[in-house]
């Protein structure tokens, strides 16, 4: 029998201290399956005069980032990435996008023989050449190991107080999928495996877009049909931008929880939609607002309409993605957020006389 597998996670913000959760009780519920104690990298800081990590390991608690949360004893929080990772066998990286290449490039070569990771990060990282990189690619290149990803409609703070949620991991690697289904699987948070990883991880890190676009149309006044509108476009790009730029991308997956599903919440509950709102509202830049609004926490809609911009301008095909484009040029300030509205008047989807 295979011995029980040590994990750590990497990363402890909003979603990084809920999922450490989560694998702490499962860690506690399977002896068979896990080692008992689950490591936590949290990337230090002072908080009222004290380390996170000291008070997350005697209150038990991540207060900064999850407050009110009770994290299971066996969840232990480390400062240094390398102690924490140190002899791992699952590697769970879950921090926001814009930091995943610094965290690996410290963890290259330490990694022990058959360490696997799964991400849980939402967003693109931008390659050489003006191209995108999976974030799962960023971790594979770097660090030489496989890599599976798990995205869903997952709103932190209400996985966190147990409220029911599916999620859905894409790992090619079926004995893999399952042993990711029993870390991250429990009653009220329910997992169906695909194998269809592309599809999973660029659905995740394209709703932030959206949701960035369902804040405008908050922000600019306009009701429920408006935002339904801004959905299903969103929906429409996302599913061409997998046809054109990760052939081989399978229309059902769409249908599970990191498709549809994570679209809807995002666009009505998440961080993104909200900040999005007040940028229209108040007029202060996106970077103030996340400071004044987030408490340290961070958006990745914005940078990941940045990169995946940077990348459609290289290729001319800014006009094929009308909404992606107007939502990174109103985050800018290139479009004024008025402006919004005739993007999805325009839209090449209504230029259509008959499908
Ligand atoms: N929060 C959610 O509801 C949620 C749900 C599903 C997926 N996600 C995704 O999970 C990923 C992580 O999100 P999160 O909510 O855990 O993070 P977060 O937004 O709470 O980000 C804050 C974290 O970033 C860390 N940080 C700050 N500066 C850093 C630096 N220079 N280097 C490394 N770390 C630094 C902070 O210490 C903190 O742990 C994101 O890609 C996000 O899209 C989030
Ligand atoms: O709060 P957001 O906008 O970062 O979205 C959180 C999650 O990705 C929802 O699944």
């Amino acid at each position: 029998m295979a011995k029980p597998k040590k994990v750590c996670v990497v990363g402890s913000g909003n979603w990084g201290s809920a999922i450490a959760k989560i694998i702490g009780n499962n860690a506690l519920d399977k002896p068979e399956l896990f080692e008992r104690e689950v490591r936590m990298w949290v990337f230090e800081e002072m908080v009222d005069g004290k380390k996170l990590t000291e008070i997350i390991n005697t209150k038990h608690q991540n207060v900064k980032y999850l407050p009110d949360i009770a994290l299971p004893e066996n969840v232990v929080a480390i400062p240094d990435v390398k102690d924490a990772a140190k002899d791992a066998d699952i590697l769970v990286f879950v921090l926001p996008h814009q930091f995943v290449r610094g965290v690996c490039n410290q963890l290259k070569d330490k990694m022990k023989e058959g360490t696997v990771a799964v991400t849980l990060i939402k967003g693109f990282d931008v390659a050489e050449g003006g191209g995108i990189l999976l974030i799962s690619d960023v971790i594979r290149n770097l660090l030489n190991i496989p890599c599976a990803i798990l995205m869903g409609a997952n709103i932190a703070n209400e996985v966190a107080k147990e409220n029911y949620c599916e999620a859905t991991v894409g790992c090619k690697d079926p004995e893999l999928g399952r042993l990711h289904k029993s870390m991250f699987q429990t009653k009220y948070f329910r997992i169906v495996v695909v194998d269809d990883e592309e599809t999973v991880e660029v659905c995740g890190a394209l709703k932030n877009i959206v949701a960035v676009g369902a804040g405008f149309a908050d922000g600019l006044g306009y009701g429920d049909n408006t935002k339904a509108a801004v959905i299903r476009l969103g929906l429409m790009e996302m599913v061409k931008f997998c046809e054109v730029f990760y052939p081989g991308s399978q229309q059902s997956t769409f249908l599970e929880s990191c498709g549809v599903a994570d679209l809807v919440t995002t666009c009505y509950g998440g961080r993104n939609r909200r900040v999005s709102e007040a940028y229209v509202r108040t007029g202060k830049t996106i970077e103030q607002l996340e400071a004044e609004m987030l408490n340290g926490q961070k958006l990745q809609g914005p940078p990941t309409a940045d990169e995946v911009n940077v990348m459609l301008k290289n290729k001319k095909m800014e006009d094929r993605f009308p909404l992606f484009t107007a939502i990174h040029r109103i985050c800018k300030g290139e479009l004024p957020a008025t402006k919004f509205l005739d993007c999805l008047k325009n839209h090449p989807e209504h230029m259509i006389s008959h499908k």
